[in-house]
């Protein structure tokens, strides 16, 4: 019985998790001169939603947004390392950012439906990534995509209207079925529900666990009760640095570091 306690207590949480979807790498990131994330490596699997929690400034928007070359976009951004989709490196030269993005989906802080009809939101994306080979096969992953996200009972009949006229809750719900319709493997949430209000919020939630298992799903929040609800392994950072990666329960009532107990206890952040 000892014997099986000290193993659990030791156990790999990761070791039924088969191959990673995606692997950092010593991964460290700086914008100019200044170092933003340190020599970060993790795995990403599929079955589990993983959380980044860490006190504000402490990298993990900057983490995130590596996973699918979001910080290309920021002209002093510089990563070192090595990140793999699929055991493949997504900053080799010749890799097609647009595809990589479409694999690799992003929902951020503020709901950021396009300007124009619920319908158009969600097949532009389809459409540009030549998914659909008419109007019959559109409208369906249109369908299925809404759906998935929970937003097809309430939007149906209303297809036409603007997606920016929906409440924050159902634009957000709107930005997750837009990544959902171009067939995405993985979704990276930057603080999805920060704008949102609690029931909105719980909509988010119950969706991401609706969407376990299909997509392998990264959340950054600030809500460690969120952290808690929604996932399944939680990564800790301090100070661009990855202090600890463990299944989430084992963070949030056994940490090993000192530095999660004291963020968890509420002593820093
Ligand atoms: N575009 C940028 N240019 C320069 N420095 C940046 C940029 N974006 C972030 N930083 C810096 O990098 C560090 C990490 O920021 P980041 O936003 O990744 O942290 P975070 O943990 O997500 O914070 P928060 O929880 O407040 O969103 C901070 O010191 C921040 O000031």
């Amino acid at each position: 019985m000892a014997d099986a306690i000290a193993h659990e207590e030791t156990a790999d949480p990761f070791a039924d998790a088969g191959p990673a979807k995606m692997s950092a790498r010593n991964v460290s990131i700086f914008y100019g001169d200044k170092q933003a994330i340190d020599d970060v490596s993790l795995d990403i699997h599929t079955q589990y939603v993983t959380a980044f929690i860490g006190p504000s400034g402490c990298g993990k928007s900057t983490f995130l947004r590596s996973l699918n070359r979001m910080n290309d976009t920021i002209a002093s951004a510089r990563v070192k390392g090595e990140i793999l989709l699929d055991g493949e490196d997504i900053y080799r030269s010749r890799l097609d950012v647009v595809q990589l993005r479409a694999r690799v989906g992003m929902v951020f802080q503020k709901p950021n439906p396009f300007p124009k009809s619920i319908y158009e939101n969600i097949a532009y994306g389809p459409r540009i990534h030549g998914l659909a080979s008419g109007k019959a096969e559109l409208d369906q992953i249109v369908e299925k995509s809404l759906q998935r996200a929970g937003l097809w009972d309430e939007v149906k009949d209303r297809l036409g209207d603007s997606g920016t006229a929906l409440s924050g809750g159902q634009q957000q719900r709107l930005c997750i079925a837009r990544a959902i319709a171009v067939d995405p493997e993985v979704i990276l949430m930057d603080e999805p529900c920060s704008a949102l209000d609690p029931i909105a919020t719980a909509r988010i939630e119950e969706l991401i666990d609706d969407l376990r298992g299909r997509y392998a799903i990264v959340i950054v929040t600030h809500s460690m009760q969120q952290a808690a609800r929604v996932s399944q392994r939680t990564a800790f950072f301090h100070l661009g640095k990855m202090v600890e990666y463990d299944k989430t329960s084992e963070i949030f009532t056994n940490p090993r570091e000192v530095r999660t107990k004291d963020y968890i206890t509420g002593r820093y952040g």
